[in-house]
């Protein structure tokens, strides 16, 4: 990848590689677009197979990040971090130190959270370097785990992306295939369950199946399965990039509302589902309600405020369905447009300079 190149084909504004070699820190913040605000976006752990990858994957997650923050309406710009490593072996306590000391370098420009692999303990220890940091634990005045609430937000955009599909918003009866049952998803199957919906799941950690087997009677199949099954709803909610030139003709359900970002390979396996005539929930539409969750800690948190917007995501589904069907563009497109409308609408406007030397999150009780 020639990165400059990449980067100026998608005005990027900052990659920064953080390095410390006694706790084995290899991490990767790429920051998009601070037009709306400071960049906030999760930091993900994997075992990536090349740095080149690794490089990859954070930029695509923090364009992702500005447009999910923009279409959700939230002050806030694009921004990820990826660390390079085994979240089940390779975490220490200098590493997120030493990441939060990086971060505090960046004075604001990015503020993490959680994504895959990482947790609210690692959160809290990047917390001990720097502010810039949410979903750290509730006793501090955070909103603590962002998952259950991403989850519930995926929930209630799975049931307007159903109404399109179905005629009705009920997922009782209704079939949903959920590939990869971690933090996320295994509570989006709690609402699913309690809905009686009926579970097949996938997942590469085998007690992550297990547990979705015994606690809602999922039916497990076998990772590469997952795209062929007979089901109504297809939920992608493990990596990214799985709606692709191989998993596309295998696919039977009618929707796909998952919590993964980036589920698009590419924007033109977009267009493909489209024709087919599936109803997709754009994938940063659908799963931000983590982030409108912490971002609430910038005012103040407030969980009943948060959970209100939250629930507002089954009519930014459907306003997002209503575009497309009106301009008759894929769903992704009529996404696109909207916060590429709102973050051009705030980039051409005059910004008068105000005094305001205090940083969004010192409001945070
Ligand atoms: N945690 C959050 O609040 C949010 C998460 N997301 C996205 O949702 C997705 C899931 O996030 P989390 O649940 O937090 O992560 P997680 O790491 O808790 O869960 C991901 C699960 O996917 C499994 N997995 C990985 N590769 C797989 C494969 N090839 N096939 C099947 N399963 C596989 C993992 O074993 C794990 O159980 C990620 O794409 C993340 O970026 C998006 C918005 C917010
Ligand atoms: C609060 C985080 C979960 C936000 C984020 O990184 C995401 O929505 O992917």
């Amino acid at each position: 990848m020639e990165i400059f190149k990449y980067m100026e084909q998608y005005d990027y504004e900052q990659l920064v590689f953080c390095q410390d070699k006694q706790p084995g820190l290899k991490a990767i913040i790429a920051i998009h677009d601070t037009t709306l605000g400071p960049a906030l976006g999760g930091t993900r752990m994997w075992t990536y197979e090349s740095e080149a990858a690794a490089i990859e994957d954070a930029l695509r997650l923090a364009k992702g990040m500005t447009y999910k923050n923009a279409a959700a309406g939230l002050n806030l710009g694009g921004g990820k971090t990826v660390i390079i490593g085994d979240p089940r072996k390779d975490k220490n306590e200098e590493m997120f130190r030493a990441f939060g000391r990086y971060i505090q370098g960046l004075n604001g420009r990015y503020i993490t959270a959680e994504d895959v692999g990482t947790t609210v303990a690692d959160m809290d220890l990047i917390h001990e370097e720097t502010d810039y940091v949410t979903g750290i634990s509730p006793a501090f005045g955070s909103s603590g785990n962002p998952s259950p609430v991403t989850a519930y937000g995926v929930y209630r955009g799975m049931k307007a992306a159903a109404k399109e599909a179905f005629g009705t918003d009920s997922l009782e009866g209704k079939v949903v295939a959920i590939q990869g049952v971690g933090n996320v998803a295994y509570n989006l199957c709690k609402h699913l369950h309690e809905e009686g919906a009926q579970l097949i799941v996938t997942d590469i950690n085998k007690e992550a199946v297990m547990r979705a087997v015994e606690d809602f009677g999922a039916k497990a199949v076998e990772i590469n399965e997952i795209y062929s099954v007979d089901c109504d709803i297809y939920a992608p909610c493990a990596l990214g990039a799985t709606i692709n030139d191989d998993t596309i003709p295998q696919l039977k359900a009618k929707v796909i509302a998952g919590a993964a970002n980036n589920q698009l390979k590419e924007t033109r396996h977009g267009d493909t589902i489209h024709e087919m005539g599936i109803v997709y929930a754009p994938d940063y539409v659908i799963n931000a309600g983590g982030v409108i969750n912490v971002a609430d800690e910038l005012y103040g948190y407030n969980s009943e405020r948060a959970l209100k917007k939250v629930e507002g995501i089954y009519s930014n589904i459907e306003r997002v369905i209503e575009i497309a069907k009106r301009d008759r563009i894929p769903t992704y497109v009529a996404a696109d447009r909207l916060a590429e409308e709102r973050i051009e609408r705030m980039r051409n406007s005059r910004s008068q300079f105000l005094q305001n030397g205090q940083h969004i999150l010192s409001r945070r009780k």
